[in-house]
């Protein structure tokens, strides 16, 4: 019996150990970002996730402002915040690709305690077939544009030292942790949201900011409504492996990410594995995402490997079957 708790004792010994050890050094340190009562900038909250997260801020009590290209759909969106929730939403029209337009809309807007770069195009294409300027276009706006808000924005960002903890999220993509076919500018868009966000975080921690990293997977959207008309089968085929989700649904993991600040914010189940199977050299706050990362890195590079197996199946078969063009 002696023996027996002994063994016991030494087998949770390590796993212990190691939950203390992750406890002491997981950086930046865990840390709240209030929403209610605070200024909540939405980029792209016109339509789908933004407008699913404007909404839903409101309801949380913040200030809402969001900012889009169309005047008709942001005054659209305006309306049905309004008439769903009685809350009033400013709104902005202005192209992220313009430094002037976004930094005036800033300006006009006030200082912004919780900063959300959700804007993005996505137009699927082989990359042999897609024009340079549909390349162009993604690369402009997903990334060029989103550093054009951060810059406009970060200013007073940083002066609002007195109104608490503010934060910086960043719509990615599960296209955004890996690479997919049909998405090579789409991805690459995405993964260089990634490099921004790290070397970011490091820049504005000192000052309170912090960043959120989010990875949606498909998700229902008037812009995914467009994007399936023309996206390649295998495209499909391979991001059918992640479930699909709601626009509210991915709103809501959304901010819950950002208010308990987590730098990268699954949305799904495989989200989560995927997050795991790419952690790499990424802040993470909380240690006991940091001790599941640690214990079953093995284990998710395995199953990772089986996804890359089954997808180069996919791609193999269609391609047989359709004749290489
Ligand atoms: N839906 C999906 O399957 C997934 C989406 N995502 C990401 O989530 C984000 C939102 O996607 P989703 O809700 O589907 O998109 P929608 O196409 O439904 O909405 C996009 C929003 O961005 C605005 N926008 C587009 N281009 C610009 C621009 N140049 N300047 C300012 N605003 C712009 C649009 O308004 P306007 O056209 O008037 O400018 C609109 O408000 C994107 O970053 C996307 O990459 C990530 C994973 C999955
Ligand atoms: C370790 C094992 C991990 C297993 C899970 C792998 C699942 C990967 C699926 C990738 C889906 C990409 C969807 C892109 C959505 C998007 O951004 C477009 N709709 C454009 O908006």
């Amino acid at each position: 019996m002696a023996d027996l708790s002994f063994l016991a004792l030494l087998l949770l010994l390590p796993p212990a150990l190691l939950f203390v050890v992750l406890y002491v050094i997981v950086r930046p340190r865990p840390v709240k970002i209030p929403i209610k009562n605070r200024h909540v900038f939405i980029t792209g909250g016109s339509s789908g996730i933004g407008l699913a997260l404007a909404h839903q801020a409101a309801i949380e009590g913040a200030r809402v402002s969001i900012l889009a290209r169309s005047i008709d759909k942001l005054e659209e969106a305006k309306n049905y915040i309004q008439l769903s929730t009685g809350i009033d939403v400013s709104i902005f029209a202005a192209d992220v690709r313009d430094y002037g337009a976004v930094s005036k809309a800033v300006e006009e807007a006030g200082p912004v305690d919780v900063l959300i770069v959700n804007q993005g195009v996505f137009v699927p294409e082989e990359l042999e077939k897609q024009g340079l300027d549909e390349v162009k276009f993604m690369v402009d706006v997903n990334l060029i544009g989103s550093f054009n808000m951060i810059k406009a924005a970060l200013p007073e960002m940083k002066k609002g030292e007195d109104r608490g903890p503010r934060s910086i999220a960043l719509m990615s993509s599960q296209a955004g942790q890996v690479g997919i076919y049909g998405y090579t500018a789409y991805s690459a868009s995405k993964f260089g949201l990634r490099g921004l966000a790290e070397a970011l975080q490091q820049e504005v921690i000192s000052h309170d900011i912090h960043v959120s990293l989010v990875f949606p997977p498909d998700t229902d959207t008037p812009g995914f409504a467009e994007e399936t008309k023309r996206r390649p089968p295998l495209t499909g085929i391979i991001a059918e492996s992640s479930g699909a989700m709601k626009a509210e649904d991915v709103a809501k993991r959304a901010l819950d990410g950002i208010k308990s600040a987590s730098f990268i914010v699954p949305c799904n189940f495989e989200g989560l594995l995927l997050s795991i199977a790419t952690a790499g050299l990424s802040p993470q706050r909380s240690f006991v995402m940091a001790f599941f990362e640690v214990v079953a890195a093995g284990l998710v590079r395995l199953i990772a490997l089986c996804f890359q197996w089954n997808w180069y199946t996919s791609i193999q078969k269609w391609q047989a079957q359709n004749k290489r063009t």
